[in-house]
């Protein structure tokens, strides 16, 4: 079998505990990843999911190295990245992208899609970036007029493909998309994971894909795994895990599934 893109072995962050304030000495550590390992195969969608306050998260920041594991190993394309410092990061920085849950808190206002989206290229030269940005807002359907609108005059889900357009713009090796259909109604939520489904099969994109609610991880991803407080209670193929979960932990997340919503056939599919 090929090499997955990322492995994680054993995975662990502690952090200086925020909530402890001791008068004397350093704040003791608490444990937010216990030790986690899985892998995330080419091309292939890593749903990860569980309650709030589970460690989702600060999972997927670590897998984009934007925190550093403090026990484990966490590979990339074979590469160990565990304690790679920014210089050794700088070489899989744009292959490392991430979309945000929140598009507007991270698009700048005063900048027109076009140029949101051509930011990251410039940032690191690429060559035509103009063009370059025009083909990717086509294949989030943002094409034509909507390069010269501003984050303010597009809708939810709108500014959500200028987040997807903005991570792809770089061609990256693997996307994080944290809980990025949350704030979205669930009409819309349809329209932007089938657009991702698109993506994948047509970019061969390898993704990991955050979110509380089953429903949409069942829809678009191949893999899962189900955390609870900070550690992996169950994974595998997503449509073995709903079958049969093992673990009661993700009965019960099953049974909190919400009822299918009439008007999204989507979410009645098997
Ligand atoms: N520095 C810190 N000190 C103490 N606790 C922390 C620190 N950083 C994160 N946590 C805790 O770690 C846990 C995991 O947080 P994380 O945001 O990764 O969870 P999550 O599953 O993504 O939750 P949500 O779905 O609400 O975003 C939470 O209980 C959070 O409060």
């Amino acid at each position: 079998m090929a090499e997955p893109l990322i492995e994680a072995r054993d995975l662990r962050l502690a952090l200086p505990d925020l909530n402890a304030r001791p008068l004397f000495g350093a704040a003791p550590r608490v444990e937010i990843l216990k030790g986690l390992s899985f892998d995330v195969a080419r091309g292939r969608v890593l749903g990860i999911v569980g309650e709030s306050g589970s460690g989702k998260s600060t999972l997927g920041r670590c897998l984009v190295r934007l925190l550093e594991p403090t026990g484990g190993t966490l590979r990339f394309d074979g590469d160990d990245i565990t304690h790679a410092d920014t210089r050794a990061l700088k070489r899989h920085r744009r292959d490392l992208q991430m979309i945000f849950q929140d598009p507007m808190s991270s698009l700048n206002p005063r900048h027109s899609v076009l140029r949101l989206v051509e930011a990251p290229m410039r940032l690191y030269g690429v060559a035509n970036a103009e063009d370059r940005a025009r083909e990717v807002l086509e294949r989030v359907q943002l094409g034509g007029a909507f390069a010269r609108r501003y984050p303010h005059q597009l809708s939810g889900g709108q500014r959500q493909r200028v987040g997807i357009a903005r991570a792809l713009a770089l061609s990256p090796r693997f996307i994080l998309a944290d809980e990025i259909v949350s704030g979205l109604d669930v009409s819309t939520q349809a329209q932007i994971i089938r657009l991702l489904e698109r993506l994948v099969d047509e970019m061969d994109l390898t993704l990991a894909f955050i979110s509380h609610d089953l429903s949409v991880i069942r829809r678009l991803c191949h893999e899962v795994i189900v955390l609870r407080a900070g550690e992996i209670v169950e994974a595998g193929p997503t449509a073995e895990v709903f079958a049969a979960p093992k673990h009661p932990y993700t009965a019960e997340l099953k049974a909190a599934i919400p009822l299918p919503d009439p008007d999204a056939g989507w979410l009645s599919q098997p």
